[in-house]
């Protein structure tokens, strides 16, 4: 792995179902990220898009190969290890945004920290406010996500994935479901955040103009990488 590498796969193979059921998702990825990055993950539908950032999220184990980041084997660690690891390290953005309802924009943004400490505390509150100032929504902390809209909820669930200051985000078309104005804010507010945080983010979408704001462009093709 590189000196800067945040994070390196090599020969990463995913398999789903057994015998005649077996499908190889994922064919033998060779990847890596440098501190910093914001990089576009695009594809066919079904070419393993969404397979691949669960896989570097940790939420899902790979069937082979190597994957290290930060110095850890995450194919060797323990569940325990993983789980610690992915709240520590790892941001996670969706398509729909999966805020809880009952609570409010500052609580879905607290809800990370809070369970991984167990608890709430006075800094999480305020690390909360600043992000939810950072996305241009400190005036709606106290609402709940069904008082706003799409794009507002989308960047709540972006300063949600921003709490425990992750080094990477993986973003799984975190604009598939917004209209062009929202999508484009969304993406302003990403590239802001790489900038001015250096978090890296790894984005996937089927959008052109979306990946067209990305500086590096990662392409899969039925499980391969073809471009990256
Ligand atoms: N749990 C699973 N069991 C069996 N097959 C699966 C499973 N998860 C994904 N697949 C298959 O793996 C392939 C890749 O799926 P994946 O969701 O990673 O593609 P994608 O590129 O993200 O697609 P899309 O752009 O439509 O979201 C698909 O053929 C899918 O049916």
């Amino acid at each position: 792995m590189s000196a800067e590498a945040i994070f390196s796969v090599s020969g990463l193979t995913k398999r789903f179902g057994e015998g005649e059921a077996e499908v190889l998702v994922l064919k033998g990825i060779d990847l890596s990220m440098a501190a910093g990055e914001m990089a576009a993950l695009l594809g066919p539908s079904g070419s393993g898009k969404s397979t691949l950032l669960t896989i570097l999220g940790t939420l899902m184990r790979a069937s082979g190969g190597t994957h290290d980041m930060l110095g850890v084997d995450l194919m060797q660690a323990s569940e325990g290890q993983r789980t610690k690891f992915r709240s520590k390290h790892l941001g996670f953005v969706f398509q729909f945004h999966h805020l809880l309802p009952d609570l409010s924009a500052l609580e879905n943004v607290m809800m990370p920290a809070a369970c991984a400490a167990g608890r709430e505390t006075r800094a999480m509150r305020e690390r909360a406010t600043e992000l939810l100032d950072a996305v241009g929504l400190a005036d709606r902390r106290d609402y709940r996500p069904s008082a706003m809209s799409g794009g507002q909820r989308q960047r709540v669930a972006v300063a949600r994935a921003l709490i425990n200051n992750p080094v990477l985000v993986l973003a799984d078309e975190p604009t598939g479901n917004l209209d062009r104005q929202s999508a484009d804010h969304v993406m302003d507010l990403i590239r802001s955040i790489n900038q001015t945080m250096a978090t890296s983010f790894l984005i996937s979408t089927h959008d052109e103009h979306i990946a067209g704001q990305c500086p590096r462009r990662i392409e899969l093709l039925d499980g391969r990488i073809v471009r990256s």
